[in-house]
């Protein structure tokens, strides 16, 4: 059996995912976990500012424009570019179960070239949990919200404690995080259900 597939097969174990009840409800965006967030954060000014939306169930759906400083080859995206869109998409996932998680294991699949300019239509869900492993799989579509799949994604998600990034993160983000005066912004920063 190869080892790339068994770590993202669920277990027999596996159960469904369940919605938290006070998930936002399908159509609500889930705005900017952390402004300096690469994937998401509003005061990254190269960052990707992708925008994700709670769908139905354990889904949401995200949009990613890509700009001139997200190239790797002339006109076209760097692959670890549109691989943190997926990341990213998957991640917010997190907030429709209500678990702080943390990637574990991303596998990518690049099936067309998506030029810059272009908008990402991205569509993620959680397929399973087995005790603190979420997995996860996500697709990105060009050429609007029903076009071709250029890039696809399963996951491993694996859940954490807050502490994760207080004992790991760099002191001076931490402290910045943490005087947040905003309950709510501070929690999410930590990626915290408040
Ligand atoms: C809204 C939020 C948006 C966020 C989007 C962006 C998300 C991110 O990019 S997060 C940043 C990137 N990820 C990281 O930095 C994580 C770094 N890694 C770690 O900290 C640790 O390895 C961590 C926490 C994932 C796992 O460590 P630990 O808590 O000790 O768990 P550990 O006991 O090793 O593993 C737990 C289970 O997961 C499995 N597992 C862990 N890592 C992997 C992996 N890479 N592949 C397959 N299985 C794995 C283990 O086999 C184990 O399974 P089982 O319970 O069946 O034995």
């Amino acid at each position: 059996m190869s080892g790339r597939n068994t770590a993202l097969t669920p277990p027999a174990d596996a159960t469904a995912p369940v919605r938290h009840p006070d998930a936002p409800a399908p159509g609500e965006l889930l705005g900017a976990h952390y402004e300096h967030c690469f994937g998401c954060g509003e005061d990254q000014p190269h960052g990707l500012h992708l925008e994700s939306r709670a769908g139905e169930g354990v889904r949401v759906t995200a949009e990613f424009t890509v700009k001139t400083a997200h190239q790797g080859a002339p006109g076209l995206a760097h692959g670890g570019v549109l691989a943190t869109a997926l990341d990213e998409t998957l991640g917010s996932l997190n907030w429709l179960l209500r678990v702080i998680a943390v990637t574990g294991r991303l596998e990518t699949d690049y099936l067309r070239p998506v030029p810059v300019g272009t908008v990402l239509y991205l569509e993620a869900e959680v397929t399973a949990v087995a005790g603190r492993k979420i997995y996860s799989t996500a697709v990105g579509r060009i050429g609007g919200p029903e076009g071709p799949v250029a890039v696809r994604a399963d996951a491993l998600f694996i859940e954490v404690k807050v502490d994760h990034f207080i004992e790991n993160g760099r002191p001076e983000e931490i402290r910045a995080a943490m005087a947040e005066p905003d309950q709510v912004r501070r929690a999410r920063a930590f990626e915290v259900n408040p």
